[in-house]
């Protein structure tokens, strides 16, 4: 063996040696200009054997020093579908908050790829630092992938290629990441503040609510659904008509009906997350524009109870009101004023109903674009038009009581039941009585083990004929109250009548007795019976 390398050795050292003088020539000795000649002429004759070309991706950008480069990060996700499959050494990536893991090659690890019928190779490695320096930032092992295709393929792959795997790579991370529930409001706290601003605080979002387990008609249910499917993918189209990438809902009903449970139920259907807006906690319309500039896309931002949330309805009306009533008002304020400095008040909202108008479609509500704009209220009646018409709220779903179709859903939710004898009993009760679908669910939740499908179905039928006999007295008291009121109306009309009457009865008789009286005068005088006094 000792011999075999000895003769391996002899027959290849003066060559090795040979290459290592020409090298420590080239890299001492050889002029730099001469060099630069040498360098293209070889690449030239290296290109002319090896047809590939590559594009180093870095995982931070050299003017982003702690930010990991978006485009590193879209690939990483990109490949971690291929990298599972193909690598043989993988790297772990905790994400979600901890809950779930991206898996990705390790370091010199090569996996490929195949796009329109062209194979594309994706390698993974490292530049290790210079470890006699000492550095106070990020790791100084520098990460990178290398994208290696054929020349040929130059065109496919700088054009088409890259912006494909970029776009799936963000949309695998869209669809991956922890979605958040964001508030502007935190309580007496006074909520977080960045330089004097109210800004977003967040949780995540884990709302279970979706539109299987929605209760409303399915014709209806179906409708919404194909609405945002259709604006999801309607960037395009948004952008050839020319009107800002976001869409507005106005959700109304009586307490109870699912208008909550809907939002969660969109921003489950999306994979959006949503932004809570308290708008009684937002100072003024200036603060409102910075909430709106922090929110990102893929995003639902909510009012609820629009219509508690300031006094929006009556600003227009305001301004015809009298002075008086302007005075008051300021009386109000000054009163409100007097209290937060003594500390007992809390801070007013001074957004207006401009202000809120413009958040929702002036020039800053185009920013992020994607986004819905949810409204919820009890009594659409009372909201200033402006605020709802089509444009600005685009979709009115209005959410009532529950109708059969509606009870279905429920009952398979949360007795796994599709069908019973007690349905159509329900059913002609629910004909005959409101009831909303919080009660209805309240009625089908067992309360314990003992109970099953046939208990909890009864106690809803105890609780709608229940809801039945009710509506039928509050409807009885209301009608006996209508008579009353109509009753005392007529007797008070009756007795303005009659005052009326008797006041001309008592302006006739005066103005008789007084031309009595005149007749009388005028004969005494003609009598010449003219007392003197
Ligand atoms: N349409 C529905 N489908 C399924 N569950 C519903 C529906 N409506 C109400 N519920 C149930 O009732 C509860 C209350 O509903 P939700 O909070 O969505 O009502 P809401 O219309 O927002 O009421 P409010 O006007 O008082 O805010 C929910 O947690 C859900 O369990
Ligand atoms: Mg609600």
């Amino acid at each position: 063996m000792m011999m075999m390398m000895q003769d391996v050795w002899t027959q290849l050292g003066p060559t090795i040696a040979a290459i290592m003088f020409t090298w420590t020539m080239y890299q001492n000795y050889f002029p730099h200009q001469l060099r630069g000649h040498i360098r293209r002429y070889t690449d030239k004759i290296i290109s002319y054997f090896y047809p590939y070309m590559h594009i180093i991706f870095h995982e931070y950008d050299t003017d982003g020093w702690f930010e990991r480069s978006k485009a590193y990060v879209a690939i990483e996700r990109y490949l971690s579908k291929n990298s599972c499959t193909q690598a043989k050494r993988l790297k772990a990536n905790v994400v979600k908050d901890g809950q779930s893991v991206v898996l990705t090659m390790d370091d010199h690890e090569e996996i490929t790829d195949e796009y329109k019928g062209e194979k594309v190779w994706w390698i993974s490695s490292q530049k290790l630092a210079n470890k006699q320096t000492i550095s106070l930032w990020k790791e100084d092992d520098k990460r990178y992938f290398k994208l290696k295709f054929h020349r040929k393929n130059r065109e496919l792959i700088t054009n088409s290629y890259l912006k494909y795997v970029l776009d799936e790579g963000k949309a695998i991370a869209v669809r991956e990441r922890q979605r958040k529930l964001y508030t502007n409001n935190k309580g007496e706290s006074g909520g977080y503040r960045y330089r004097g601003w109210r800004i977003w605080s967040q949780v995540v979002f884990e709302h279970p609510s979706t539109f299987d387990t929605l209760a409303m008609d399915p014709n209806k249910k179906q409708e919404i659904m194909d609405d945002l499917q259709t604006f999801r993918k309607s960037k395009d189209y948004y952008a050839k008509i020319g009107k800002a990438w976001k869409r507005g809902y106005l959700l109304y009903g009586p307490p109870g009906t699912g208008k909550s449970s809907m939002i969660a139920a969109m921003a489950n259907f999306l994979e959006y997350d949503i932004y809570d807006l308290e708008l009684t906690a937002v100072k003024d319309n200036t603060e409102l524009r910075r909430l709106l500039i922090d929110t990102t896309s893929k995003s639902i931002i909510v009012i609820e109870d629009i219509d508690c949330s300031l006094d929006l309805t009556g600003q227009r009306e305001e301004k015809k009101k009298k002075k008086d009533e302007k005075d008051k008002e300021k009386d109000e304020k000054d009163a409100i004023a007097e209290k937060m400095k003594k500390g007992e008040a809390k801070e007013k909202s001074e957004v207006t109903l401009s202000g809120l108008l413009n958040f929702i479609d002036g020039l800053w509500s185009a920013i992020g674009g994607e986004r819905l704009i949810v409204f919820t209220t009890n009594y659409v009646e009372k909201l200033d038009p402006a605020l709802i018409r089509r444009g600005r709220m685009d979709k009115h779903i209005v959410l009532s009581y529950c109708c059969f179709e509606s009870f279905k859903v429920l009952a398979y939710n949360y007795l796994d039941v599709e069908s019973h004898d007690y349905f159509p009993e329900i059913r002609r009760l629910l004909g005959e009585t409101n009831m909303t679908p919080a009660d209805i669910a309240e009625n089908l939740m067992p309360k314990s083990s003992k109970e099953n499908a046939d208990t909890c179905l009864k106690r809803l039928i105890e609780a709608l004929e229940n809801a039945k006999e009710e509506a039928k007295l509050k409807a009885k008291e209301e009608e006996e109250e209508r008579a009353k009121a109509e009753k005392e109306k007529e007797v008070k009309e009756k007795e303005e009548k009659k005052k009326k009457l008797a006041a001309v009865d008592g302006v006739n008789k005066n103005e008789k007795s007084e031309s009595n009286g005149t007749k009388e005068n005028g004969s005494a005088k003609e009598n010449g019976d003219v007392s003197k006094d």
